[in-house]
């Protein structure tokens, strides 16, 4: 059993992650918010932590000093992240700084979190040997993280991932849920059909992390689903498996979402290397849905 500390722990991907491993290493959940958004028990325990204050980070890390970091918390609204850059590089950037700093003098494995949009989206898919072109603060932020951690002379797993669904308390929608919600309640919605990319299920994504953690394999990685999609197919696929009214689901382009910062049009990864490092391979798309179907009965009750 290792000891883990979960940074942003309250989201989508830091709530899954405490899923997966609270049975497998001893967890201390870090995130923003007062209290825990996934119920805290025995299992593991929770702390406050803003990751911008760097004597806070410092205190934290130091005092438990774990085998391993693993670093979800960011400030992941992409559009706020134009209107707001300060905060954006402040918690993207200089959060990681201190995290990475405050990690140095017992060594952790680091695993830090980062994102499709560091590509520009013109000649996807990608491989992690493809040269990043980040366009808009969120993605500019995301590469420049990463560069401290390459840098940090850690050991680290830089894990790129996108369209992340699944389940979780309190946090803001994913893709799959908003879609959902709005067919469930009968609205039309307007997806794009011009950006692409492979979706990825929560939980794949941590026992992703999990294998190559077991088998030792550091270094950058492209971790997400292996399917190629539009968001205008996924909504269909996800009206099919949720057994909703397709026919709501318009067809557009992104020029007609005006959306305020710009999106890779296709930014798909090529998972071969996670395929063949951890030996294993995500679920199809429609495997994942009906997963998720799953859990959100047991949620649901
Ligand atoms: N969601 C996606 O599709 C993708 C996500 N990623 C990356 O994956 C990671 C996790 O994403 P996801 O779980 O979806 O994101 P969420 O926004 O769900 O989770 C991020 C968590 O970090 C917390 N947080 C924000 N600022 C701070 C801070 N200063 N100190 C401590 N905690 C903070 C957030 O709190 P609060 O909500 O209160 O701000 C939130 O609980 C991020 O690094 C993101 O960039 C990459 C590609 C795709
Ligand atoms: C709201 C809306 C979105 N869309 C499409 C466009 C948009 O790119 C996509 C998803 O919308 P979002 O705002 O959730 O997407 P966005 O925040 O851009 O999603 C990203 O999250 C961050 C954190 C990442 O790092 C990325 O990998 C990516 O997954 O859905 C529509 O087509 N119609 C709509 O009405």
């Amino acid at each position: 059993m290792a000891s883990l500390i979960v940074v942003g722990a309250n989201g989508l991907l830091g709530q899954n992650l405490i899923k997966r491993f609270r049975k497998k290493h001893q967890i201390f959940a870090a995130s923003v918010e007062e209290q825990p958004f996934f119920p805290a028990d025995h299992v593991y325990s929770y702390t406050q932590l803003d990751i911008t204050n760097r004597v806070a980070v410092i205190d934290f890390l130091q005092t438990i000093k774990p085998d391993i970091v693993i670093n979800t918390a960011a400030f992941t609204n992409v559009d706020a992240c134009e209107e707001q850059p300060e905060h954006c590089w402040s918690v993207n950037v200089r959060g990681v700084e201190y995290l990475v700093d405050a990690s140095r003098s017992f060594n952790p494995i680091f695993i830090h979190v980062s994102t499709d949009y560091v590509f520009d989206g013109e000649n996807g898919p990608y491989s992690e040997e493809d040269e990043p072109n980040p366009r808009g603060n969120y993605a500019r932020s995301k590469l420049a993280a990463e560069h401290v951690v390459e840098n940090s002379n850690l050991e680290y797993i830089i894990a790129r991932t996108q369209v992340l669904f699944g389940v979780a308390n309190g946090v803001r929608h994913n893709f799959v849920t908003w879609v959902i919600e709005q067919l469930t309640n009968n609205k039309k919605i307007r997806i794009v059909d011009d950006q692409i990319g492979t979706p990825t299920y929560a939980p794949d994504f941590c026992e992703a992390i999990d294998r190559l953690l077991e088998r030792e394999a550091f270094g950058l990685f492209h971790v997400s689903g292996a399917e190629i999609i539009s968001r205008y197919d996924f909504a269909v696929k996800i009206a099919q498996v949720f057994e909703l009214d397709a026919s709501l689901i318009e067809r557009i382009t992104s020029k007609e979402l005006k959306q305020k910062a710009p999106r890779p049009m296709n930014s798909a990864f090529k998972v071969y290397k996670l395929i063949n490092y951890s030996g294993w391979e995500p679920h199809s798309l429609d495997e994942a849905l009906k997963l998720m179907k799953k859990e959100l009965a047991v949620v649901d009750g």
